[in-house]
């Protein structure tokens, strides 16, 4: 049996995760449990799984959850709370399922307690790889993809000689503005701009989605997890999301991963591997599909994607930098504050402004990260 923690439970993937629990109750036992704001949820998460930890974002929402849960079950709260349920408890696997670079601190003390940890949040991954993946290291801890296209290509990878690999290419959908011009982009709404063509996600990812900062995301993620230089990472539009990912070998073979969009299959994976279990996810047809369609990504129609692939380049605190500007313009355009072209002005200026720091200590990562934040709101 499995021991597990997810931190993020009530989100997205968090949800998800715990879908795929209960297709396998046999494989599982919830260690603990955290989330944020969301009482409702959490509160029958806890009495369903019944963790021995669990953790919400306030004291004084720990203050409401406390009579409604078992009184066995240890509660914490905070950023505090959110480390405790990472690390102090039984669970072998950490579900990193919390959204933005908030997650890093809890990340960090999964590893070093010695907890593999099924990676969504790429936010984590992205600002600060190199002390995730050093530390990952130290303790002999594996980080296996949950991210679709990263399942994607660990499974085309399964078995491979990482000096036989030409280069891998990440699928990106296109976004809810996939066909839009950059002028047609001036007055979109937040309303628009949450209706994915094909994936159900949270909020953030949603809006990263249609900017092309969470393939951009994705491409630093992919250079840690897989440790590819960015020459060797490329990004092709397919407006399906089919094909999640592929790999291309240097005998020219190309290995790709397919199957509906559906993140309980990338979720099961990183829990049942090296296994592969049933799933209850709907099959895929490529009779029905018919044709699956491929574009070149443009750099001028998604200048978030090239800032990526600079930042990445750059390395140290430029991906830092990067997400924590994102994450503010995000926030900023969700809450009506600036229009949807606003988010990649706010990542530019305050990338113009940052003069990057090479391998940098834990501390200058949260000095970057809250120095982009500050700027990013003050503009
Ligand atoms: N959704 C998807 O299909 C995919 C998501 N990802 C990545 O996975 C991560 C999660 O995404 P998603 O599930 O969509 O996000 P959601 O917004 O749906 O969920 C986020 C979760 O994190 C919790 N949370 C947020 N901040 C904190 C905090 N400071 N302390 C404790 N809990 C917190 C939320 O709690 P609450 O709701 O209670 O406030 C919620 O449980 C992101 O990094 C995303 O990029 C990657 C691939 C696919
Ligand atoms: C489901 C998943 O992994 C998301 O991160 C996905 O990548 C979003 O799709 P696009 O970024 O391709 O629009
Ligand atoms: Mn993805």
């Amino acid at each position: 049996m499995k021991k597990i923690a997810i931190i993020g439970s009530t989100g997205s993937i968090g949800t998800q995760t715990l879908d795929v629990v209960q297709q396998h109750p046999e494989q599982f036992s919830v260690e603990g449990l955290a989330a944020g704001s969301n009482v409702d949820l959490f509160v029958q998460q806890v009495n369903r799984f019944r963790p021995k930890r669990a953790s919400i974002g306030t004291k004084q929402l720990a203050e409401r959850v406390r009579p409604l849960i078992p009184a066995d079950v240890e509660l914490s709260y905070g950023d505090e709370g959110l480390i405790e349920v990472a690390a102090g408890t039984e669970a072998d696997t950490v579900i990193t399922a919390v959204v933005g670079s908030a997650g890093l601190p809890a990340t960090l003390a999964a590893i070093s307690e010695g907890k593999t940890v099924a990676l969504a949040n790429k936010e984590t991954l992205v600002t600060a790889g190199h002390l995730v993946m050093a530390l990952a290291k130290e303790k002999g801890v594996s980080i296996l993809p949950v991210d679709s296209e990263h399942s994607a290509i660990f499974q085309c990878l399964n078995g491979e000689n990482m000096g036989d690999v030409a280069g891998i290419t990440l699928t990106a959908s296109g976004g809810s503005f996939r066909d839009y011009t950059r002028d047609q982009l001036v007055d979109v709404t937040v309303e628009d701009a949450l209706k994915h063509p094909n994936w159900s996600m949270g909020a953030k990812v949603t809006i990263d989605s249609a900017t092309m900062v969470n393939k951009g995301l994705e491409v630093i993620e992919a250079h840690w997890l897989f440790g590819l230089e960015f020459e060797r990472i490329g990004v092709l539009l397919h407006p399906e999301s089919i094909v999640h990912s592929f790999v291309e070998y240097r005998d020219g073979s190309i290995i790709a991963q397919l199957g509906t969009p559906d993140m309980r299959v990338p979720i099961q994976y990183a829990l049942s591997y090296p296994q592969r279990w049933t799933s209850a996810s709907q099959r895929l047809s490529l009779a029905e599909v018919g044709k699956l369609h491929f574009r070149e990504m443009s750099f001028e129609r998604f200048p978030c994607l090239r800032l990526a692939f600079e930042c990445g380049k750059i390395g140290g605190t430029a991906p830092t930098v990067f997400n924590a500007a994102n994450e503010v313009a995000v926030a900023r355009f969700l809450n009506r504050d600036i229009s949807f072209l606003k988010i990649e002005y706010l990542i530019e200026t305050v990338l113009s402004r940052h003069v990057a720091l090479a391998d940098p200590s834990l501390e200058a990562i949260k000095d970057a990260d809250q120095w982009a934040r500050e700027v990013a709101e003050s503009l």
